[in-house]
Order: C-alpha cells, then sequence, then structure tokens
C-alpha cells in the first residue's frame, strides 16, 4: 500500500495528527532494559505497542540507530515488522546526493528496509530527489523550513524555504503528489507562507515539545485539504516521558495527552 493511502486510512482510524519520533537515543533507554539481548529493540517494542492506536504515523531517526552500532543497526532492520503494516514508517535520515549515490540510498531504505517514506535536504535539487520518486508508492519529504535557530543561516536567504515550497509543489504535478516538505512547529508564521503555496501537500511538522514549537498555530496554520494533511511530529516528550519500568504506560499517557491536544486545535 502506498503512503499517502496508509497515512490516510491511520488518520482516519486513530483520528490523530500525532507521529512518535523513535528517536531510541541508546544513552536513555531505561535500565530496566539493559539485560536485554538488544535494549533498544525491546524499547521501540514496547512504545510502538503502547501507541500504535495513537498515531498516524513513526519517525525513527537513522542518527540514533547508527550511533549505537550493531545494536543499533539491529534494531533499525526491524523497525517496519515491529510496526506493521497500518502504520506508515517514515525514515528520517535527510539524505541528499549526486543521483548515482541517491539511488543507493532508496535502495537501502525502499527496498532492503521497505520503508514508507523519507526526508531529504533539497539543498542538490532535483537529479538527488528523482531516484527516491522511482518507487512509486513511497513518498519524500523535503526540509523547508527547520524548527532549529540556525535556520537563519541559508533558509531565509532570498526567501530560500519558499523557492523549495514553490519547486516541490510544481516537482509533485510530475510525480503523482509524493512530495512534501517539513516545517519546524516552532516558526508557525512561516508554516503559514509555506501552506499559501503549498496547500496540499502533506507536511512533517516537528518541533513540539522538547524543542517548545507552537501547538495552536501550528494546527491553524497547518491544516491543509480535505483532512489536515499534516503529521506532527514529538519524540523525546513521548519516548522518554519516564526512565522507570513504566516507561511505555508513561509514553501512552504522553502520546494520548498530544493527541488531544493537537484535535482541541481543530
Ligand atoms: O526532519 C526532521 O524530522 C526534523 C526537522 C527539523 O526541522 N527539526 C527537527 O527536530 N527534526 C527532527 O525531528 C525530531 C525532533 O525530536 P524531539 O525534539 O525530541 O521531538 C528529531 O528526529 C529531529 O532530527
Amino acid at each position: 500500500m502506498s503512503f499517502t493511502k496508509k497515512y490516510k486510512q491511520a488518520l482516519k482510524k486513530n483520528k490523530s495528527f500525532l507521529c512518535v519520533g523513535l528517536d531510541s537515543d541508546y544513552e536513555r533507554l531505561p535500565d530496566c532494559l539493559k539485560n536485554e539481548d538488544n535494549p533498544m529493540k525491546k524499547f521501540n517494542k514496547e512504545i510502538i505497542e503502547a501507541t500504535r492506536d495513537l498515531v498516524c504515523a513513526y519517525k525513527p531517526n537513522a542518527a540514533f540507530y547508527e550511533s549505537a552500532g550493531k545494536v543499533g543497526f539491529q534494531a533499525w532492520e526491524v523497525l517496519n515488522e515491529q510496526i506493521g503494516d497500518e502504520i506508515p514508517v517514515i525514515a528520517d535520515v535527510k539524505r541528499g546526493d549526486i543521483g548515482n549515490t541517491a539511488r543507493h540510498y532508496a535502495k537501502s531504505l525502499f527496498e532492503l528496509n521497505d520503508f514508507d517514506a523519507a526526508t531529504s535536504n533539497p539543498y542538490m535539487g532535483w537529479d538527488a530527489i528523482e531516484p527516491f520518486m522511482k518507487y512509486d508508492d513511497r513518498y519524500l519529504f523535503v526540509l523547508a523550513i527547520t524548527s532549529n535557530s540556525s535556520a537563519k543561516d541559508f533558509e531565509y536567504y532570498h526567501d530560500l524555504y519558499k523557492l523549495v515550497s514553490k519547486k516541490v509543489s510544481e516537482w509533485n504535478e510530475k510525480v503523482d503528489n509524493r512530495l512534501g516538505l517539513v516545517t519546524g512547529a516552532t516558526k508557525p508564521e512561516e508554516l503559514k507562507e509555506i501552506r499559501k503555496i503549498c496547500t496540499d501537500e502533506i507536511l512533517l511538522i516537528p518541533g513540539i515539545g522538547t524543542q517548545g514549537g507552537e501547538v495552536e498555530k501550528t494546527i491553524k496554520y497547518g491544516y491543509g485539504g480535505s483532512n489536515g494533511n499534516m503529521v506532527i511530529n514529538v519524540a523525546r516528550s513521548i519516548i522518554f516521558a519516564s526512565s522507570g519500568k513504566d516507561f511505555a504506560e508513561k509514553a501512552r499517557e504522553k502520546a494520548k495527552y498530544y493527541k488531544e491536544l493537537f484535535n482541541n486545535y481543530l
């Protein structure tokens, strides 16, 4: 099933714009898991089981898996299986490279690992994106305005984030609307501008929770098309809500809180 279809089904079933970020930092895993064969795998399993009816997507960020070495690679490889067929998985890898190399990134993410979507840095332009689009049921989220303070170094220059949004909207005509944008929740006014350009694209919106992003404005400005088209990511505030034995239970409570908070502003 395509990313878009899976996303829409999960949205409808769970009535939630929440995406749980599986940024399972090895150093922060609860002590009670330290004796497991693979603590990261077990942690993810518990978090997924505790939240799967509360989300429209999951977003694991590759950095946390790569930095854990073998344990991390093993945990990365089983994510799709652990999550199952009903919830889409966005591999946050921010890949962007010359076409020949990008082809291998796409193969790794969409063939070997079978993720539903990925993230990409658009700095190198269309030929860095095209190889991902050869997989005609997959989706790619392109960075437009990021949540960090140094976004100002490049992303505002000549309104670069708006140019990226315009390009994505243009490209979408040739790739059957399989490109979306990443727009940080810490920058709601820019999100509003992006939504004017990309009226129907799915927006991946990180930055709520630990980074202090704006919830009310995010929902107000981010909602697009007939069913909202937002994937609002929260990672640390949910998955590390407790470092005790009740970590999964507390993660569920937090996920429920965010799901309802988002829905209250609709
Ligand atoms: O592409 C992203 O997901 C992303 C873009 C951005 O502008 N800001 C941002 O925080 N992210 C990612 O979103 C997640 C945010 O995690 P928390 O701050 O713990 O909720 C991390 O995986 C970041 O790498």
